[in-house]
């Protein structure tokens, strides 16, 4: 197969220029040849993928550099095969996929046992993301934290800028229209999720979650103070648990309406800051093909 070979040499620990050279062997002694397209600034990735004619993309970073891509194929009739190492520090898509964190166990997850899926991507006006798109409380943090503390810290960067998020109080007077109805009251925090991870949390009560069903999960949290917030942690500590004043919505889209003029609200969509405000959230179903991992194939698909 003609392998274009995309990767960003800042993602996460820098680990993927020491590990370069075995995936390129790797690929080649199985007869594929590739094309090594090294990511130099924001939207090489996007770029590369749009132009690509290759038979599959080997696409090397975290989350936002598997997201670039999928903005970049989404533009074209015809896309190549996707095939994911996660070098990012949260990699919350590789987790439902099923891919591991070690570059030898994913290099070997794509030449070998590894199956590959369709999967949805969802749109959020004209932004593509592939598994989250959020609004409110503990959402800023993704993009918030700069790429030298991520190096630095880790995780631990993103929770201290969760923790600061605690001053401020998300309070979003909206309209939500979706298949099954209408809500409308006012919300702290909105999340809409492909599948059953986000935060690096895994969500294992969303079980019935598939990436390929055309659908797209939504948990909503009404503005109801100092409960909600021990509402919304209990959530993420609790594998996706939603108590009262928190909804669970199932849809293939959403019309989010904000409502007054001078409202400020930013989108996170897969940990990058894009829309604002007032927005449309649909699904395109099994829009990509990806490798996944027989385990995930066989419960998330
Ligand atoms: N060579 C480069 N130098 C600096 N920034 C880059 C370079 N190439 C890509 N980028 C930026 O890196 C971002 C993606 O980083 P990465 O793939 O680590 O995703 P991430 O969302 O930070 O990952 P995760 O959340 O899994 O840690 C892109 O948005 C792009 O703007």
């Amino acid at each position: 197969m003609r392998v274009g070979f995309i990767y960003n040499p800042e993602s996460g620990s820098g680990k993927i220029e020491r590990n370069s050279k075995y995936i390129v062997d790797a690929f080649t002694a199985k007869g594929h040849v590739i094309d090594i397209l090294k990511t130099k600034k924001t939207l090489d990735a996007k770029r590369y993928a749009i132009e690509s004619d290759h038979d599959m993309l080997l696409v090397a970073g975290g989350d936002g550099t598997l997201n670039e891509v999928v903005n970049g194929l989404m533009t074209k009739e015809k896309r190549p095969k996707i095939a994911y190492i996660p070098t990012g520090t949260v990699n919350d898509v590789a987790h439902m996929l099923g891919i591991s964190m070690n570059v030898k166990k994913a290099v070997k997850l794509i030449l070998e046992t590894g199956e590959v899926k369709k999967m949805d991507v969802s749109k959020i006006n004209d932004t593509y993301f592939t598994y989250a798109a959020a609004t409110g409380r503990f959402t800023k943090a993704s993009y918030d934290v700069k790429r030298k503390d991520k190096k630095r810290f880790g995780i631990l960067a993103y929770i201290v800028r969760g923790i600061t998020d605690l001053l401020f109080d998300y309070k979003m007077p909206m309209k939500i229209t979706y298949d099954g109805g209408v809500l409308e009251k006012t919300f702290t925090l909105l999340l809409f999720l492909n599948g059953p991870r986000v935060g690096g949390r895994n969500l294992y009560l969303m079980k019935k979650s598939k990436l390929n069903d055309g659908k797209i999960e939504a948990r909503i949290f009404e503005h109801r103070r100092f409960w909600m917030l021990i509402k919304i942690l209990t959530f993420f500590a609790i594998g996706g648990l939603v108590m009262r004043g928190g909804h669970r919505l199932t849809s293939s889209f959403y019309e989010i309406e904000v409502e007054h003029d001078q409202a400020d609200i930013d989108w996170n969509t897969d940990g990058e800051k894009t829309e604002k405000n007032s927005v449309r959230i649909d699904v395109i179903q099994e829009a990509i093909e990806i490798y996944v991992s027989k385990r995930a194939a066989k419960y998330i698909f």
